[in-house]
């Protein structure tokens, strides 16, 4: 296997497994560079944005009621999530519903908030995140042990604050609603601007109650992809992958 191969390689030169984390928000491009750098290096890769939409989806599914934090948190800690992290196909599966469409959905987007504030599902998901992240420093993982890319709010601060490479990535808020826009309705005209603003500036205020993404903490490195454009901004995550880390790559 490819990944395989290169996990012998990184083992041979007795290196040990990386991680990179990477917060900003909504339509700031964390998933696509995220994924692409992950690819391009070989690493596993964590959306962990799509565990708290998994979550959202899954108490939809089951009927509970998104405002009982108690009865959300108590399905949550039994959730049979399987997090797929292959960067080339990032698969989302729960109770064995592949979900990787419909936590896409607006519904899920609108309602996703009211979940990743509940302190108790942030513990319990946290928990999986700091796990998987651990888990990909194994020869026997996904990534054969070379290490992780892990992407969302909280991963340079809370989830893996001693990361390698901490990364805060932003856009200008007209940018991130454009491509946001362009994304789920094709058009970045006005009304599609419009469409597309709850599910993200009032989702990254809500969400920025929780956590702290919209200025780099301490040691985190900022990149702006405002006027990147998307392998631009790739080119831009792996230079300071380069620069922080010794990966060999
Ligand atoms: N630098 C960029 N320039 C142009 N479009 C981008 C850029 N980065 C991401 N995109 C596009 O913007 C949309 C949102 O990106 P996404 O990776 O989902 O952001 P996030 O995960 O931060 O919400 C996607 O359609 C993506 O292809
Ligand atoms: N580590 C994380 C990751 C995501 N979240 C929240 C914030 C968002 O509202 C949802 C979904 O995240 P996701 O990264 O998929 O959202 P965007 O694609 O950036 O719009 O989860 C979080 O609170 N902590």
């Amino acid at each position: 296997m490819e990944t395989g191969q290169m996990s012998t390689t990184h083992e041979q030169h007795g290196a040990r497994a990386v991680v990179v984390a990477i917060d900003g928000p909504s339509g700031s491009g964390k998933s696509s560079v995220s994924r692409r750098v992950a690819e391009r290096l070989g690493l596993a890769y964590l959306d962990t944005g799509a565990m708290y939409r998994a979550a959202t989806w899954w108490a939809l599914h089951r009927g509970v009621s998104l405002t009982d934090g108690d009865a959300v948190a108590d399905l949550v800690r039994d959730m049979p999530l399987v997090m797929g992290v292959d960067p080339r196909e990032p698969g989302v599966h729960v109770d064995g519903h592949d979900v990787g469409e419909a936590i896409r959905e607006t519904a899920i987007s609108s309602a996703v908030s009211a979940v990743a504030t509940n302190l108790e599902v942030r513990a319990e998901l946290g928990r999986r995140q700091r796990a998987e992240i651990a888990a990909q420093a194994a020869s026997s993982s996904f990534s054969g042990g070379r290490g992780i890319v892990a992407e969302g709010r909280d991963i340079t601060t809370v989830i893996a604050p001693d990361a390698d490479v901490r990364l805060l990535l932003i856009a200008s808020e007209e940018a991130r609603l454009a491509r946001r826009a362009r994304e789920v309705h094709g058009s970045a005209d006005a009304a599609a601007v419009e469409a597309t603003r709850d599910q993200v500036v009032r989702r990254d205020a809500d969400d920025s109650t929780v956590s702290q993404f919209l200025v780099a903490a301490d040691g985190v490195v900022t990149v702006d992809s405002s006027e990147l454009d998307l392998e631009q901004t790739v080119q831009a995550v792996l230079d300071v992958v380069a620069r922080t880390a010794d990966l060999h790559a």
